[in-house]
């Protein structure tokens, strides 16, 4: 799960082979899972390219028809972060043109253990213009929004009206996430 990228809302509706994925408190990744927005119920196939790090060999089916592709790395774990700039230049070469990115820090409970700032997160996710918070699927924080935040951003995607305002999920994002507590920070 942890430094690579779990699709949501496939095109064709057609799983990649799926891998079980871990079960903490919260899911993550690994089950379809139904968001309500604005009392439309919008049905999100997830899927987890767990243990399948060495993203070179992954099979860009996982991600070639996704809609949303959410970037998990372990804010204890330096290496998944640093693969992250390996995935965006993997997704931009073969997901989809108008795919959704999101950039998650995730383990955010593990406060002892961080080694990555919520700065350095912010500032990668700033750098490819894309929206990020840092989640922990130990106690939930922020894991509902992660997915209300994309089912929204597909879901305007698919029925935009002229006079619509404009949906802006890194505004979204910004607006409602919830931060780690102070003693977290290095
Ligand atoms: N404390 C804490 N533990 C977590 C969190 N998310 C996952 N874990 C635990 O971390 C361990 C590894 O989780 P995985 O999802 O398998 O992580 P991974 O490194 O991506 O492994 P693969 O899925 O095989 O790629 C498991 O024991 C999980 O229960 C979290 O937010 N907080």
């Amino acid at each position: 799960m942890t430094g690579t990228p779990g699709a949501a809302a496939t095109r064709n509706g057609e799983a990649p082979e799926r891998s079980p994925s871990c079960s903490p408190s919260y899911d993550l990744m690994g089950k379809n899972k139904v968001v309500t927005v604005d009392g439309m119920r919008v049905k999100l196939q997830i899927w987890d390219t767990a243990g399948q790090e060495r993203f070179r060999s992954v099979t860009h089916a996982y991600y070639r028809d996704a809609q949303a592709l959410l970037l998990l790395y372990d804010i204890t774990n330096k290496s998944s972060f640093d693969n992250i700039r390996a995935w965006l230049t993997e997704i931009h070469e073969y997901a989809q043109r108008d795919v959704v990115i999101m950039l998650l820090g995730n383990k955010a409970d593990v406060s002892s253990e961080r080694m990555i700032r919520s700065e350095d997160g912010e500032m990668l996710a700033r750098e490819y213009g894309v929206p990020f918070m840092e989640t922990s699927a130990k106690t939930g924080m922020n894991v509902e929004l992660a997915f209300l935040a994309i089912a929204k951003e597909l879901k305007y995607r698919a029925g935009r009206q002229a006079n619509e305002p404009s949906f802006q999920i890194r505004d979204y994002v910004e607006s409602q996430k919830k931060r780690p507590s102070c003693c977290s920070f290095l």
